[in-house]
Parts: C-alpha cells; sequence; structure tokens
C-alpha cells in the first residue's frame, strides 16, 4: 500500500509530507520512503498559527477559516509528494494549536487544525486524521503517539535503544532488545526540544533568522549551568511519566522568564543560546537517569534538532554511556520519521489494528486511532 503522512509540529516551520510504501502485516511491517518533502507555510498563515498556540482570542468563524486554510496547505503538501504515483492513502497529524495533558479525572484534551474531510475532498484520497482522540478517550494522554510506530521498526535485537525526538517538543521512546523478550517499551515528552532556541533566535534577530542553523550561534557560547539547574527544577522534570507536553508549557512565557535568568547572571547573547541548547541537552539526559529501567546503548536522535550538531554533541557530553546516531543510521529518515509515523497509524487504522501504546500514553487499553474521510 501506498500512503502519505502529514505532520506539521510544535516548530509550525512547515509540513513535512512523506510518501512511502507498506508492505507486511500490520505487526511485521516493512516501511520504504519514496519521497518526503517540507512544504513551508504562507508566512501570514503562520503567524496565525503561533498566535493562536500563544493563547490569542480567535472568533469561531475564524478559528474555522483557519481550520480551512491549514487542510489546503496539507492537501497541497500531499499533492506535491505524490507527484505522478499512485497513491492509496493519507494519514494527517495536522497543525496542534493547543494541547493539555490529562489531569486527574479530567481526560486530556489536544486540538489539532487541518480537518480531515477537507483533505479528502481537496485530494480526492481517503484521509485519516484525529488520531490523539482514540487514545484520550481510552483515558491517555493522547501523545506522544510515534513510540508505538518506533517500536515496529526499530527495536534492536541486542542494543536498548532510545529514538529521541527533538522537534519544537522532545519525546523519548525506550526500546529495550528484542532479546529481552516483553521487557516495556516505554516513552514520553522530554520537555522542550527546539522551540525556546527557536524563540530565542527570533528575538534576538528581529525575526530575521527563525533559529540557530547547524547551532552554529550557541556552539560560541558557554553554557551557564547555574541558569540551566534552575531551569531544570520545573515540576514537569519531576513528573512521573506517562506525560505529555506542549508550547502551552515550554513556549514565549516561559522564554520570558528564561530570559529574566539571563539578565540575571548577566549572559551575553551566545551565552544564552548555549544555556538554552544545554537545558535541552540535560533535560533529555535527566529524564533518562530519573525513568528509564535501563540506560540505552544507542540513541536515535529525529526530528529537526538532529540537525543541530552543537546540539548532538552537548547530549552525546550529557549521556557518555550510550552512542549518539540518528534514525537514518538504523534505516529510518530522521527528518521525516513523524511523517512516517503518520503514514503507519492511518495503514493501522484502515486494518483495525490499534494505534497507541498503553505503556507509553497511559491509556487503559490498546485503541484504534484516528478517523477516516473518504472522499465524495
Ligand atoms: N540545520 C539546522 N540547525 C539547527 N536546527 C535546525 C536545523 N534544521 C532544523 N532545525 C530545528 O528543527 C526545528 C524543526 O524541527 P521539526 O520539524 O522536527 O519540529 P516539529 O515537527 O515542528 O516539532 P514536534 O516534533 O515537536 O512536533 C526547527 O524549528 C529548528 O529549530
Ligand atoms: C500534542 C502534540 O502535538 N504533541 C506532539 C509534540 O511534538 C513532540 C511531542 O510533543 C509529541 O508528544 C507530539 O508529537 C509526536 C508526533 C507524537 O505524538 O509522537
Amino acid at each position: 500500500m501506498r500512503v502519505i503522512g502529514l505532520i506539521s509540529g510544535t516548530s509550525v516551520d512547515g509540513i513535512d509530507a512523506a510518501l512511502i510504501e507498506i508492505t507486511g502485516a500490520p505487526t511485521e511491517l516493512s516501511v520504504r520512503l519514496i519521497r518526503g518533502e517540507t512544504c513551508d507555510y504562507p508566512s501570514a498563515l503562520q503567524s496565525r498559527i503561533l498566535d493562536l498556540c500563544h493563547g490569542a482570542s480567535l472568533p469561531l468563524e475564524e478559528l474555522a477559516e483557519l481550520d480551512d486554510a491549514i487542510a489546503q496547505c496539507f492537501a497541497e503538501a500531499a499533492l506535491q509528494v505524490q507527484g505522478d504515483d499512485r497513491v492509496d492513502l493519507i494519514g494527517s497529524h495536522g497543525q496542534t494549536v493547543f494541547h493539555r495533558p490529562r489531569q486527574a479525572e479530567r481526560l486530556a484534551y489536544s486540538l489539532q487544525l487541518g480537518r480531515g474531510m477537507a483533505i479528502a475532498h481537496h485530494t480526492g484520497l481517503p484521509t485519516v486524521n484525529n488520531f490523539r482522540q482514540g487514545d484520550i478517550a481510552a483515558g491517555g494522554e493522547g501523545a506522544p503517539l510515534a513510540p508505538a510506530v518506533d517500536a515496529a521498526l526499530l527495536r534492536h535485537p541486542k542494543f536498548n535503544r532510545c529514538v529521541q525526538n527533538i522537534g519544537g517538543i522532545g519525546n523519548v521512546t525506550y526500546l529495550p532488545a528484542q532479546h529481552r523478550g516483553d521487557a516495556a517499551i516505554v516513552g514520553w515528552d522530554t520537555g522542550p526540544g527546539n522551540a525556546l532556541l527557536d524563540l530565542a533566535v527570533q528575538h534576538l534577530t528581529d525575526g530575521t533568522q527563525r533559529y540557530d542553523q547547524d547551532g552554529a550561534w550557541a556552539a560560541q557560547g558557554t553554557p551557564c549551568l547555574e541558569v540551566v539547574q534552575r531551569w531544570l527544577d520545573h515540576p514537569y522534570f519531576r513528573q512521573t511519566p506517562p506525560k505529555s507536553t506542549g508550547r502551552e508549557l515550554f513556549g514565549q512565557d516561559f522564554l520570558n522568564q528564561c530570559q529574566q535568568d539571563a539578565d540575571d547572571y548577566a549572559l551575553t547573547s551566545v551565552d544564552f543560546l548555549a544555556t538554552l541548547t544545554e537545558f535541552t541537552a540535560l533535560s533529555i539526559a535527566d529524564s533518562y537517569q530519573r525513568f528509564l529501567p535501563q540506560m540505552p546503548d544507542e540513541i536515535l536522535v529525529c526530528g529537526g534538532g538532529n540537525r543541530n550538531p552543537y546540539l548532538c554533541d552537548r547530549l552525546r557530553l550529557a549521556l557518555p554511556m550510550a552512542t549518539v546516531k540518528t534514525t537514518s543510521d538504523a534505516g529510518l529518515d530522521a527528518d521525516f520519521k513523524e511523517a512516517i509515523a503518520f503514514a503507519v497509524l492511518a495503514y493501522w487504522r484502515m486494518h483495525q489494528h490499534p494505534g497507541n501504546l498503553p505503556t507509553v500514553t497511559g491509556a487503559d487499553q490498546p485503541a484504534l486511532l484516528g478517523e477516516i474521510h473518504l472522499p465524495a
């Protein structure tokens, strides 16, 4: 089956689209990436999405219009990656604009825009979307969902692996070696990925640069460990998994606080960026030390953070017991792994195969994820 996976993540940097070929039964998948494309949002649309993520109010009519504008962009990204190929199905994550983790008896709430029926309408292809709701209905966090796909595609026969996504937010999947049989696969959102760094760079450059390319700027600075320690005191890092987070916690308000701390310590711009980068690396390492049953032999990085050599080096220093590589080194494209994951989740939905991992999301049971929209 040929499936397109679509996602725009918490960085809101554009839509990742992956066209893949899936073969094998749902439990013994084999996946081949045919093509991957990243399609930028028009900048006015990107600003409207970021405003909403940062808490702007919106009349319902404008929300409907924004939802359809996002769906239109997702459909265009699908058609672009499709090219002249035959495609059977689309799995679209959509654009997260709000995520509230579960709390005591209160279900989680997660809102992704870019409605599936509009994508099916514009592309003429069956489209599965709204993947998080099935897990939330089963009492789960609704996130992270990629770990089930990591478990299907990236387990190693002998090595314990961590798959570490570093997008806007970071999340980990711990995959015990296959020879350890049914040892639990666990995972959680580790906290900030690039979101704070991106906001800081945009502020420092008056919006002319969107991120610290190759970590070149931060690499010129020195991290202030006292400040990092202060930020690591945030209660999220002590919270036991299952847990999920988003820009609601690690977004503009958090960065304003960071900026204040940086001012207190008279950090230069490069030291501030180095300190934010260190925060990402140490929040990941700290969560492994606190919550993993065993430290990994290998860490496979994916998401935009895999393109930041300075950040990857800081992760290496923080976790010297493990080899830090990328998922591409294990055969799964590190830039498109999340888009691939939503193609696989759509494939599972069409085969009535559950898509969540209750040990990761905290759901009461495995659940079918996604709503199916057929074109008229
Ligand atoms: N060459 C590079 N050097 C440094 N950072 C980079 C580079 N390329 C991408 N990035 C970072 O990666 C980010 C995008 O990552 P990605 O597309 O994985 O995020 P996302 O999917 O939006 O987030 P999430 O996984 O949280 O949903 C950019 O905003 C930037 O910070
Ligand atoms: C609500 C939401 O969109 N969460 C994202 C976000 O970005 C990374 C991390 O936080 C992860 O939990 C999730 O995305 C990936 C694709 C997931 O569900 O696995």
